[in-house]
């Protein structure tokens, strides 16, 4: 594990490893109960997960889930009390933190503070007794991968946050582990540094191809990163998927609800028909039945929600309206946030959230204007509901 503290690339057997194309990681029924009593629940309540060679994961979910403890029982930093964790074959819950072949790259950056740039990268190679030629060559192409090259003599204090932040990042790449850990590097940055920064982390992680999982409660985050999210809630995985996937077909209202906005209108299945590409069924929203692409663990008399995404709703002119019935509603609020509008609409399934992007100019629409409300039907789905 490549930390301040210690190094990285050594295997149990104390040879140096070589990054490669493997960095299979693979999590079976992992618990960590941490000391407190029988009654307090376990803080990762048994987790199954297939980390696959040159992912990028993110394990996503509220304050409290589990995600970091996740994170440090990869690391080594907490020995699980239960399940297994191998890395391609090889167990890793047997490992010390620096016997793994791994690198973690901290929310606080965790550099040496009495150490120049350079010698802050080079500090794990120098510990393996690399060549003085080596480390100078490895250290060079770290630093100028990640735009460090003129400020390698400097004090850690003597940067900003971010460029704090890509030395650690380039302290972690240059050890060439086979998986790189972050636990929420980005926290501590300004909002549109934030945003650099993921840009050049994913980049980063495409030209090095190492398998590494990130820690964070950001979705946007986690949406720009990752090939899969994994979402979790109380210490148990709720779904694993792609961005898209878990935006367009969460697997449960809370998935839907903590990725992106969503509106959850109350309904019952008129008619649930399976297709090659999944379950549809019609519903009566809206004043309007749809058919609607629905969760494969919903039957037809189950008790179900319609997830429609805010820019999923389709806002038409109603001219003739004078309450709100059927497919028409009332503008109770609009926000011009520039490149969209955002409405609140009374609604006989009560209030529905509104995104339309691009509006005209001079096209927006006043508090009290009356509107027909559909949605796009394709896009809305249907899941189990949840109390
Ligand atoms: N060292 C510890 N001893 C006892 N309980 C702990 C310890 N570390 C974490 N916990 C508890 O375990 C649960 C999961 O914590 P964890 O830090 O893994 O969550 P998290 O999802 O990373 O949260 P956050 O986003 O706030 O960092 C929480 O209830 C937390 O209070």
């Amino acid at each position: 594990m490549a930390t301040t503290t210690s190094t990285s690339t050594s295997t149990s057997s104390g040879t140096t490893a070589q990054a490669g194309p493997s960095g299979s990681l693979h999590l079976d029924n992992l618990v960590k109960q941490y000391p407190g009593g029988a009654s307090t629940e376990p803080a990762v309540a048994g987790i199954d997960l297939d980390i696959r060679p040159g992912e990028f994961l993110t394990l996503l979910g509220p304050s409290g889930c589990g995600k970091t403890t996740t994170l440090r029982m990869i690391a080594g930093f907490e020995t699980p009390s239960h399940g297994s964790l191998t890395l391609d074959g090889e167990d890793m819950v047997a490992l010390t933190p620096d016997k793994r072949p791994m690198a973690m790259v901290f929310q606080s950056y965790a550099l040496f503070p009495h150490m120049s740039v350079f010698d802050n990268v080079a500090y794990g190679l120098r510990l393996q007794k690399l060549p003085k030629k080596r480390v100078q060559e490895e250290v060079d192409f770290a630093l100028a991968s990640m735009s460090l090259t003129k400020l390698a003599d400097r004090a850690p204090n003597q940067l900003s946050g971010g460029q704090q932040q890509r030395v650690a990042l380039a302290r972690a790449m240059v050890m060439k582990p086979k998986v790189l850990l972050f636990d929420e590097p980005l926290s501590n940055l300004d909002a549109k540094l934030r945003v650099q920064m993921r840009t050049e982390i994913r980049a980063l992680q495409h030209k090095l191809g190492i398998t590494s999982v990130y820690v964070t409660h950001d979705q946007d985050e986690a949406m720009s990163l990752s090939d899969r999210i994994v979402v979790m809630r109380q210490g148990r995985i709720e779904q694993v998927a792609t961005p898209e996937i878990v935006y367009r077909k969460p697997a449960s209202v809370f998935v839907a609800d903590f990725i992106g906005r969503a509106n959850f209108l109350d309904t019952s299945i008129g008619h649930l028909t399976l297709h090659a590409d999944g379950a549809r069924a019609t519903v009566r929203a809206l004043g309007t039945n749809y058919t609607v692409p629905a969760h494969d663990g919903i039957d037809a008399s189950s008790q179900v929600c319609l997830m429609v995404r805010p820019e999923s709703v389709v806002l038409a002119p109603a001219p003739d309206a004078r309450e709100v019935s059927g497919d028409e509603g009332r503008v109770l609020k609009s926000v011009f946030y520039g490149a969209w509008v955002e409405y609140e609409i009374e609604t006989v399934d009560g209030n529905v959230t509104a995104v339309i992007y691009d509006p005209a100019p001079g096209d927006i629409l006043d508090h009290g204007t009356f509107v027909r409300v559909s949605f796009e039907q394709d896009r809305a789905w249907l899941l189990p509901a949840e109390d």
